[in-house]
């Protein structure tokens, strides 16, 4: 059977637009990171019930694949395909690493299900199942290299620019987003502009490098050296930091 890459993602640029409820609205462009991936295959078990292969940092039900599972298991094909066959993921993409692998996971299963239970999703009806597992996971559905991302990740638009070489190096340190959320609306909340959304959304992915610092490009770095400082000896120049951390990331030339 087929194996599909679950890729990472970087944040090149991150930036808040406004408060909704206990959530933030982000402007941010994700970019796949082509050398980083998960690698997902069915396999023949005979289980009987859905099974997921593969060494994770939770249980079972909080698995993104199992939760993509749930939203999918009304269907006849699905329920019946599982009890043949399990998932396996291969890891490498680190976890709690603001690098999107659950996200990610959960993602490439929508896609690999829709494919081989013939449900005939298109990739806007694969979406609207996708929010409701994580905020990144419409990104990845979509599998481009480069997109703009806006609401809470629910609005995905393809950027076309070349292909980046990414590298990145993932301090041992768990980021809590929801902490470092808590902690950007207490001290640090600021929105970006309409003006200067406009302006970032329309620039390639190096241009924005070019012109920002680590802490001009995520709003979110702040708060997140504030709730772990050991990120700060991370810091480097040309270096920045994906999404709520804890990685940070470089463009290779
Ligand atoms: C900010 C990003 C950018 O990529 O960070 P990373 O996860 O990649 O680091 C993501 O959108 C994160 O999405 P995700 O990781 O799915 O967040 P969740 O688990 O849903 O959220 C955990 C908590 O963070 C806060 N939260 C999350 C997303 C958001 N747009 N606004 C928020 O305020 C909420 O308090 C929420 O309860
Ligand atoms: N399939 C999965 N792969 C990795 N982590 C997962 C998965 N399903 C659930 N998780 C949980 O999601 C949380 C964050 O995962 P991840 O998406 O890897 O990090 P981040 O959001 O920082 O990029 C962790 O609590 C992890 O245990």
């Amino acid at each position: 059977m087929k194996s599909f890459k679950s890729y990472a993602k970087v944040n090149i640029f991150l930036k808040i637009a406004d408060k909704r409820d206990n959530y933030h609205e982000l402007v941010s462009r994700f970019i796949r990171v082509h050398n980083l991936f998960d690698i997902m295959s069915f396999v023949k078990t005979n289980k009987k019930a859905m099974y997921i292969i593969g060494d994770f940092g939770c249980k079972l039900e909080s698995n993104t694949v199992y939760k993509v599972y749930n939203l999918l298991k009304h269907y006849k094909s699905v329920e019946e395909f599982f009890k043949i066959y399990s998932v396996k993921v291969e890891k490498n993409i680190p976890e709690f690493a603001g690098l999107g692998g659950g996200s990610s996971n959960a993602a490439t299963f929508l896609i690999m299900v829709n494919e081989y239970c013939n449900l005939n999703l298109s990739k806007d009806e694969l979406c609207d199942i996708a929010v409701q597992v994580g905020a990144d996971v419409p990104f990845f559905v979509y599998e481009y290299d480069s997109a703009n991302v806006r609401g809470i990740g629910e609005i995905v638009e393809k950027f076309d620019e070349e292909v980046l070489d990414v590298q990145t190096i993932t301090p041992k340190i768990k980021c809590d987003t929801g902490k470092i959320f808590n902690i950007f609306r207490e001290k640090f909340y600021k929105q970006i502009s309409k003006e200067e959304e406009n302006r970032l959304l329309a620039l390639s992915s190096k241009e924005i490098l070019k012109e920002f610092s680590i802490y001009e490009a995520n709003d979110l770095y702040e708060a997140a050296i504030t709730v772990e400082p050991k990120l700060k000896e991370y810091e480097k120049e040309n270096w920045y930091f994906s999404g709520s951390g804890s990685s940070f990331f470089k463009i290779n030339e």
